[in-house]
């Protein structure tokens, strides 16, 4: 609701303006009920008509000033939006992004956003129709008391009938909409999947048959009900206005309630409220979906909206020598409530500045998990994290994880070279790493941005490397960064990238499985069953020795 809040109080004057707009249209319809009772009764009067034909221009042009009104506001609801929605997908937790998984996002991004924008656009519509509505029945009501109660009456006990089949139309909604997570789940499958999928047409055979068909035709089957529930409200609405017709004239013809010149108004009256009527309740379908759209948003548990992009973030000192974690621990949710999720730690770990630190275990080990907690992807639910004798709190960890440059091994490349704090990098540096990690011949940068990302995966490992270098940020952090380098680009990156970035002062932390280079760290750490301890293989303490040797001796 927060977000309906927001759009109203982002557009408040041209929500204004085309809630006004509508109104003036509305009661101009209002007047013209009046008018053409008035003209049958003085037919011939000439100035009668000069006045219906400016009535008429003025309802053509407020009408079509609140048509124009009410889509520049869809249009601009959808912008805001999508602003809106994408801030919030920025602001949340990886944690959280993780938990909802991308399908469900893309749906709301995609699908809700626009579901949301027709429901905020069909408002004013609902406000023409409310107030022509109110405004014609308190004409009738003027005209006749008892006709106009008992018209009241029976719409009344039909609007009753109708929010039934409003329920049902809003049941059918959301389980309809719960199957779009499920459709766009099997979306994401089929183009992520597309080569295994090619190669295997039994296996494409079995997604398609098994896990999209169902869902798609579950989905299909609540949209038929959908409407269903919906033709027969809007359907039943119309019956019910024409039979109100029919009551004003039993009312008058068999029990003389009124005047037949008074049942005629009141028949024309209605045929003309109809119209407006009947728009109303076809708003009814996209103000449901709308509803059922925002409760979707809410069940994302996204961060609320907020502008800027941290400029009033708790900052930490910028001279620090040590960053730990003491008695750090994370576990993930368990998959089943049977058994435990996986965790790491607790784990005490001091990272010196300036250290060339490797974290070496098996597959499934929690390296990765400790590289997440470690920058501040992750908040540890037990222990804390400390730069020197600050603690990382919630408000601070934002300041930690700008301390952090990335590889991850599910890294995302981005096309733009950026530098430290957003700023310029300036391609002619950018064109230098390019030629250090040995892609100038392949890719180039123009305007802070490269050329081209279609590459091999070792290559864009290494572009991924120059985006995290040009950041220039002091901790730079590696997830078996190696694992697709060709072995002559591995031994030029552990004796010579590494080292040189160690010498810059960078303070570097690479998860990696080349035993062969540990003697190259100052420290290699294993991680065995979420566990970390001190690793003392014989090649480290070899190599760190020789190393220590070597730089002895200068
Ligand atoms: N998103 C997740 N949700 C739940 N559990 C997870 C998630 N990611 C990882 N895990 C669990 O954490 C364990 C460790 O994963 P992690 O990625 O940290 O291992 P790793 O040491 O980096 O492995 P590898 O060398 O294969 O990359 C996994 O075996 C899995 O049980």
């Amino acid at each position: 609701m927060s977000l309906i809040r927001l759009l109203f109080r982002s557009h408040r004057a041209f929500i204004a303006l085309a809630m006004s707009l509508s109104l003036v249209s509305a009661a101009i319809g209002v007047a013209m009920i009046g008018y053409v009772d008035r003209l049958l009764a003085q037919v011939g009067d000439a100035r009668g008509l000069a006045g219906f034909a400016a009535l008429l221009v003025a309802l053509f042009v407020f009408g079509s000033a609140a048509q124009l009104a009410m889509s520049t506001l869809g249009h601009k609801v959808v912008y805001r939006l999508r602003q809106t929605m994408v801030k919030r997908v920025l602001d949340t937790d990886v944690e959280r992004l993780e938990a909802v998984g991308l399908a469900r996002i893309l749906a709301t991004l995609n699908g809700d956003i626009n579901t949301i924008t027709l429901a905020f656009a069909s408002l004013p519509s609902v406000v023409y129709g409310l107030t022509l509505t109110f405004g014609g029945f308190a004409y009738l009501a003027w005209l006749s008391l008892p006709l106009f109660a008992a018209c009241a009456l029976m719409i009344a006990v039909a609007v009753g009938c109708s929010a039934l089949l409003m329920a049902r139309t809003r049941r059918e909604a959301r389980l309809a909409r719960d199957m779009e997570d499920h459709l766009y789940r099997h979306y994401q499958a089929v183009v992520e999947g597309r080569k295994e999928l090619a190669l295997n047409r039994d296996r494409a055979r079995s997604v398609y048959e098994h896990e999209f068909e169902p869902d798609a035709r579950r989905s299909r089957d609540h949209e038929i009900r959908t409407d269903i529930y919906n033709g027969l409200n809007q359907n039943w609405i119309n019956t019910i206005l024409l039979a109100t017709i029919g009551l004003v004239f039993f009312l008058v013809g068999y029990l003389g309630w009124a005047s037949p010149g008074t049942a005629a108004t009141f028949a024309f009256a209605l045929m003309f409220l109809r119209t407006p009527m009947a728009g109303m309740v076809g708003s009814v379908p996209s103000l449901i979906a709308g509803s059922v759209a925002l409760a979707k948003v809410d069940s994302l548990q996204l961060a609320p909206h907020r502008e800027g992009f941290g400029d009033d973030e708790a900052t930490l000192p910028a001279d620090w020598s040590r960053l730990q974690l003491r008695g750090a621990a994370y576990r993930y949710a368990a998959a089943t409530p049977e058994e435990a999720g996986f965790g790491v730690g607790p784990i005490d770990l001091s990272l010196r500045r300036g250290e060339l630190l490797f974290v070496i275990g098996g597959n499934g080990s929690g390296k990765s998990t400790l590289m997440r907690v470690l920058s501040g992807l992750y908040r540890p639910q037990q222990g804390a994290l400390w730069l020197d004798d600050t603690e990382i709190d919630a408000a601070r960890t934002p300041a930690l994880r700008r301390l952090f440059a990335t590889v991850f091994s599910d890294f995302h490349l981005f096309n733009r070279v950026l530098g430290p704090d957003g700023a310029d990098f300036g391609d002619e540096r950018a064109q230098a790493l390019l030629a250090r990690l040995e892609l100038a011949h392949k890719v180039s940068v123009g305007d802070g941005v490269l050329s081209d990302t279609r590459l091999s995966q070792g290559q864009r490992k290494r572009l991924a490397l120059l985006l995290a270098w040009a950041e220039q940020r002091p901790i730079l952090l590696l997830d078996e960064w190696a694992a697709d380098q060709d072995p002559a680009f591995r031994r030029f990156f552990y004796e010579h990238l590494l080292p040189e970035l160690r010498a810059a002062g960078k303070t570097i932390v690479a998860v990696s499985h080349d035993d062969r280079y540990f003697h190259l760290a100052d420290r290699v750490l294993k991680l065995d069953g979420g566990q970390l301890a001190e690793y003392d293989g014989d090649h480290a303490t070899g190599g760190r020795m020789a190393h220590a040797l070597a730089q002895a001796l200068g």
